[in-house]
């Protein structure tokens, strides 16, 4: 006899179940129409209404670049919006507006809390957003390590002479090029440096935490592909399981304290664990890790595709590299590999502002999510919980902010007082104002920004005074950048070809 109870049963979990279903998905509806209307003012690139905004979203995933500089060049006075996959994303190009998004605080437009929603912008990407930790990370960052500089420099440039020492067999005493990816150059070299800086020398030689967070890295930069296949929230916890099974290990002593008494009034106790370690907010060994995390993520990563551009940038514009070793070779003859050295390289500065205005790793900075009612002072008012942004790629091409954008001109933020080149405050690398934003803007600018250009230059002056660079023959043209969401997507394929620097 077929069991009718068992039928009953089946049929009625299948009822509860639609019933969630068409309830869940009637409420998802009725809220996205109620931000629609809510965002009824602001203009539209692409679809409005769905499902065929979700067309629109799909396009963005791949050519948000496309869809963002229509709508600056079709909406030059103000904001538009384009859907995306998990939302509306509204850009803000107005001057006066981006003015008005910086003075805001934290409390009413949150870059923790975008960075949260954006998993797949590794640079803001943050595991909370507790106020607490996030000033302490800024604090961390911004003041202690841009301070401890002038012990870091020479600690830098130690590491990257090792870097390339162990490529001697490569980049002999010869006349032959060797090729390389600039890429797998960059994760490697910024791996030594950034262990360095974590943890010291003991840290910088421990194969194993390199190896480790060298696979970290790779995982991190290709962060961007892996959001898009997974969701976003199970990308975040793969990646906090492989940091902690990956890394902590290798940090036991230093977390134990061992090391870090050992060597505290060397320079070498300069390093990020030993300030969280000794420091009065006596953090646990839980938050120092978490905190060597999102650094890792928030900064090291940026920095590391950063320097991959700027590696391509010097080969495929290898005219400037004569005057760059120049300017290098008459600053470290005085100076030495010191931070006032690198402080001093005007041209090295320009170079590495126009590689990155040129070649920008991502379409849009500046994200801060509305978490309280917010209205511009035009009238314009945005719903809790959208995410704001400023069009940085486009504004960095816009001719009316900088002549013939598209070409590189690696020397343009250069000036001249009695004939000697200098830079201005504004037009220095590490300066944010409303026309540079690869550090974003206002008072959640990158804090890492002094840390990163430093190193950015000391790596670039490094190579031009020790090598030539070039592209490989017939590759001058034919590297096509990938993008996800408006996320350079980094590519370990590209190739550049060194040698040992012939005098010229
Ligand atoms: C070339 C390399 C880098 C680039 C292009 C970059 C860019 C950025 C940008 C655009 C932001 C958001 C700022 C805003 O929206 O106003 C940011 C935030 C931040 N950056 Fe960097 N950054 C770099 C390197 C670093 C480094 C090396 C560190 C650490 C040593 C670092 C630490 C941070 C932190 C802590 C935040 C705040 C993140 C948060 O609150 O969640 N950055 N960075």
């Amino acid at each position: 006899m077929p069991n009718l109870h068992g039928a009953d049963e089946q049929s009625s979990f299948l009822f509860i179940n639609a019933c969630i279903i068409i309830a869940v998905s009637a409420f998802i509806y009725r809220k996205s129409r109620q931000i629609e209307a809510e965002l009824a003012a602001i203009p539209t690139i692409g679809w409005t209404f769905p499902p065929l905004s979700y067309i629109t979203a799909i396009i963005y995933t791949f050519d948000a670049n496309r869809l963002i500089h229509e709508g600056y060049v079709k909406y030059p006075e103000g904001v538009y919006k384009i859907a995306g996959l998990t939302g509306w994303n509204i850009f803000v190009r107005d001057k006066r507006l981006i003015e008005e998004m910086r003075m805001h605080s934290n409390n009413e437009l949150s870059l923790g809390d975008a960075a949260i929603d954006l998993v797949t912008t590794s640079h803001t990407f943050s595991l909370d957003s507790d106020p607490l930790h996030n000033t302490y990370k800024r604090e961390l960052v911004e003041m202690r390590l841009t301070r401890t500089l002038i012990d870091l420099v020479p600690l830098a440039h130690e590491e990257i002479t090792q870097y390339f020492a162990a490529q001697e067999p490569l980049l002999g005493d010869n006349k032959e090029w060797a090729t390389f990816s600039p890429l797998d150059m960059s994760v490697d070299i910024t791996t030594l440096v950034w262990s360095r800086v974590l943890g010291g020398l003991s840290l910088s030689q421990n194969q194993k935490f390199i190896a480790s967070f060298r696979s970290l890295l790779r995982i991190t930069l290709s962060m961007p592909l892996l959001a898009r296949c997974l969701p976003r929230t199970l990308v975040r916890l793969i990646y906090r399981m492989l940091f902690r099974l990956k890394i902590s290990a290798h940090l036991k002593s230093l977390l134990d304290g061992k090391d870090v008494s050992e060597s505290r009034s060397l320079p070498e106790g300069q390093n990020i664990c030993s300030w969280m370690l000794l420091d009065e907010f006596k953090p646990s060994s839980i938050d120092v890790l978490e905190m060597i995390e999102v650094l890792a993520l928030s900064g090291v990563s940026s920095l590391t595709s950063v320097f991959a551009e700027i590696l391509h940038h010097l080969a495929k514009h290898r005219n400037y590299n004569e005057f760059l070793h120049e300017e290098v070779r008459k600053i470290t003859r005085m100076d030495g590999w010191s931070r006032n050295a690198i402080e001093e390289m005007s041209f090295v500065d320009s170079f590495v502002k126009e590689s990155m205005r040129r070649e920008n790793i991502r379409s849009a900075s500046m994200m801060r999510k509305v978490v309280k009612p917010f209205a511009f002072s035009n009238g314009l008012q945005i719903p809790v919980g959208t995410i704001i942004s400023v069009p940085s790629r486009s504004v960095h091409m816009d001719p009316e902010r900088y002549s013939r954008p598209n070409d590189f001109e690696g020397f343009r933020f250069v000036t001249y007082e009695e004939n000697l080149p200098t830079t201005s405050i504004q037009d220095m690398l590490i300066s944010t104002n409303s026309d540079f934003f690869v550090w974003g803007h206002g008072r959640e600018a990158c804090p890492g920004r002094f840390f990163a250009a430093t190193v950015l230059k000391l790596l670039v002056a490094y190579i031009v005074s020790h090598y030539d660079v070039q592209l490989p023959r017939g590759k001058e043209r034919s590297r096509k950048p990938r993008w996800i969401e408006g996320n350079l997507v980094s590519d370990f394929r590209s190739k550049i070809m060194l040698r040992k620097r012939q005098r010229h």
